[in-house]
């Protein structure tokens, strides 16, 4: 197929999207996706990965599966709220496509940054392209991008998001600039391995899975984004979320 890209590109794309509470949300994103994937001309699907949303999400999700196709979205629910890392590794198992996307429901990450990904991945033949808030310096980076971005949160939040990528970056040294995003490309074998030795389940699982990535001789790349803040429902970080953040740079500071 051709679009964007310059060869046929016939791999299928995955995108795992875990959704709580984002009833309004979901249409939107779904639609993006779709018109993303259909104006590039790549094969895909999207697997919602739901925790029981008292919002009724589910619903939504099963009118869009008749919508676009029961194949296109795919509704994967589970019985109640089980976190985030724990979303991907149910979705994972769903997967039909050569690549998986991880992305957040709220428009935090736009899909429009979907061909940018696809693009470095082939240029330098990645095992994972990364989104990135954060100045990009040695990895392989798509140069002509304007820089990334945080929009819409407050200076505590962007303190808490600097803090845990300064001390991520200082004690495991992986040398990825955005390791607490989430917005990244894999190729799914590589994502299967990485998620397998990955022990964290909550927010701290996206740092981690970067580490480990590296770790094990893993390449990525970097397509800088701008994060905008969600318009609709609230944020799921709280205290307890730091906590773990940072017994989780403890435990891969004494293990990898
Ligand atoms: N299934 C499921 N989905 C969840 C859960 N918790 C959150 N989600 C979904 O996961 C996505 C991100 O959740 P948010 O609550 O919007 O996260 P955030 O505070 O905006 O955090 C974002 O930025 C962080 C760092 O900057 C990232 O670490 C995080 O992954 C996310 O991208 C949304 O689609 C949300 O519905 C859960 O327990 N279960
Ligand atoms: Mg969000």
């Amino acid at each position: 197929m051709q679009g964007y890209f310059n060869t046929p590109d016939t791999h299928k794309y995955s995108v795992i999207l875990p959704t709580y509470n984002e009833r309004k949300n979901l249409p939107v994103i779904v639609w993006l996706l779709a018109k993303t994937f259909t104006e590039n001309q790549l094969s895909w699907e999207i697997i919602v990965v739901d925790d029981n949303s008292p919002d009724g999400t589910q619903e939504i999700a099963k009118q869009l599966a008749n919508v676009y196709g029961e194949d296109k979205v795919v509704l994967k629910p589970r019985a109640g709220k089980l976190g985030l890392g724990t979303a991907y590794i149910h979705g994972l198992n769903f997967v039909t496509g050569d690549f998986v996307i991880i992305m957040d429901a709220d428009f935090s990450h736009h899909p429009k940054f979907i061909p940018q990904f696809i693009r470095l991945q082939k240029a330098h033949n990645l095992d994972i392209v990364t989104g990135t808030r954060y100045r990009s310096t040695s990895k392989p980076y798509t140069p002509d991008a304007k820089p990334g971005g945080v929009h819409g949160w407050d200076f505590k939040r962007k303190l808490v998001s600097r803090g845990a990528n300064f001390l991520a970056d200082t004690i495991l040294n992986p040398g990825v600039s955005d390791l607490t995003g989430s917005f990244r490309l894999y190729r799914l074998p590589v994502l299967r391995h990485i998620i397998t030795v990955t022990v964290s389940k909550g927010y701290v699982f996206q740092m981690e899975m970067m580490v480990r990535a590296r770790a094990l001789g893993y390449t990525v790349g970097e397509v800088p984004i701008t994060f905008v803040d969600r318009i609709f429902g609230d944020s799921k970080l709280g205290a307890n979320e730091i906590v773990s953040y940072a017994k989780g740079i403890w435990v891969l500071f004494t293990t990898v």
